[in-house]
């Protein structure tokens, strides 16, 4: 082992999931139907009508997980809470059986000396709520705070370490803009709508967090570094609208109290007006960025590529089974502009990871993934890299501990550093976990 590559005393090393993409079992003990549990019934809309009515069995099987992530010695494990198991209709009644389940699990990982970071919305929004117009609805930053409320009273103190939403960009982009994820909508107008009500409800719920919890709270967005094509004034005027519809369209927001400009020239009429209330809202101070790193994006002028009329070019590189260029140094490269662009905040890698054909179970207790253990040490490297120019990395979680369900891909990418086999719920550890262990055993110095 070499000293090159060892990371800082208390880095966080971990794994990360999602309830929706894990648990099965999703209205058990009295938990309510997210709009997930709807739209994977909507014909067509996930791959071979997979759903999540099983996926890994964690809501059954949490405990043998946890086991498995202190056999491999993982320091943190972060996790999100299915809204409808703690309000089954989104706002008012609240679901003991529910909050139930997150206790038993929350006490395991710390009896097991894991640290818990919590993400309060990854995408599974109550569908009662999303029959009041959901993300669409300006009081659902009041329902959003209501849920956050409820889960900092039972859970602050176990959980130092909580997030209010997963990917907004995603949410927007996905569920309202493209359509491609729940609840399904395709809209110009409804996307900076949706976006400007997940800030609000990011705001609403930091602020009740300030007045009822005594840890750490930020906000999870997924960044992907925008490259022009060629240095003509069109292609780099493409990598601009990219760059703040993906990339600053949040963030900005957060740490300045106004969205990008770009965004106006992007959606034209449709782009609203908001009171500048709102923006002080928004710009309640965060404690740290959680930042999902997966790919960049090499970036050219295309008139016809609509809303952004910019589109990405193929590079001659390796791409993972999601289509996802292999580009560690974009990595890097983000770290440092989030370290001066917004004043070195502290930063949680809160997910990276790789999806690639893995063979099926070799005998014995290890499968073999080379794609994915050259994947994860060249992003570590590129960690490393970033904290050596001073940027404030304070962990890593390693996207995903299992194979889920990869929303409406359903079951046929893997991302787990453990493979799950779905027909008998086995867990066999990838080499890629094996690596990862050691990795954390020695603070990077295996690497
Ligand atoms: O796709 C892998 C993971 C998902 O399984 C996580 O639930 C989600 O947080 C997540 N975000 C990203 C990067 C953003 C993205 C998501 C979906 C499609 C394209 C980009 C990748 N992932």
């Amino acid at each position: 082992m070499s000293q090159a590559f060892e990371f800082p005393q208390g880095f966080l090393w971990g794994s990360a999931t999602s309830a929706y993409q894990i648990e099965g079992s999703p209205l058990v003990d009295g938990a309510g139907p997210s709009i997930w549990h709807r739209f994977v019934r909507t014909p067509g809309m996930v791959h071979d009508g997979d759903t999540g009515d099983v996926a890994c069995d964690h809501y059954r099987r949490y405990k043998d997980d946890v086991r498995l992530m202190r056999e491999l010695g993982l320091k943190a494990y972060r996790f999100s809470v299915a809204w409808a198991r703690i309000l089954p209709e989104g706002k008012g009644r609240v679901n003991p059986g529910g909050l139930d389940f997150y206790d038993r699990l929350v006490d395991t990982l710390l009896e097991n000396g894991i640290e818990p970071l919590l993400t309060l919305y990854h995408w599974d929004l109550p569908a009662a709520l999303d029959d009041r117009g959901g993300w669409l609805n300006p009081d659902i930053a009041h329902w959003f705070a209501e849920y956050a409320s409820v889960m900092y009273r039972r859970f602050d103190g176990r959980v130092k370490k909580w997030a209010t939403l997963n990917e907004p960009w995603v949410v927007t982009d996905g569920g309202y803009l493209h359509g491609a994820l729940a609840p399904g909508h395709r809209n110009r107008f409804e996307a900076p709508i949706a976006t400007h009500h997940l800030l609000r409800a990011h705001g609403a719920a930091v602020q009740a967090y300030r007045a009822e919890g005594k840890h750490a709270i930020g906000l999870v967005v997924n960044l992907e570094p925008k490259y022009a094509a060629s240095d003509s004034a069109e292609d780099r005027a493409a990598v601009r609208r990219a760059d703040a519809y993906m990339n600053r369209q949040y963030l900005d927001p957060v740490f300045f109290g106004r969205y990008p400009d770009e965004l106006e020239e992007i959606f034209g009429e449709a782009w609203p007006q908001w009171p500048a209330e709102d923006f002080e809202l928004i710009r309640q101070p965060i404690d740290y960025v959680g930042f999902n790193y997966y790919t960049r994006s090499v970036t050219r002028h295309d008139e016809q590529a609509w809303p952004l009329k910019a589109a990405p070019v193929k590079q001659h590189a390796t791409y993972t089974e999601t289509g996802w260029e292999v580009f560690p140094q974009g990595l890097t490269d983000t770290l440092v502009w989030l370290r001066d662009r917004y004043g070195n905040p502290p930063v949680y890698i809160t997910e990276n990871g790789s999806a690639f054909y893995d063979p099926p179970v070799a005998d014995g207790d290890t499968l073999d993934d080379p794609l994915r253990v050259d994947y994860l040490r060249k992003h570590l490297r590129a960690i490393h890299a970033a904290i050596c120019m001073g940027c404030d990395v304070r962990g890593y979680m390693a996207w995903s501990l299992l194979d889920n369900l990869e929303w409406s891909l359903g079951f046929s990418k893997r991302f787990g550093i453990v493979h799950v086999d779905f027909q008998t719920q086995k867990r066999t550890p990838k080499r890629s976990a094996r690596l990862y262990s050691r990795i954390v055993g020695s603070n990077g110095r295996a690497l």
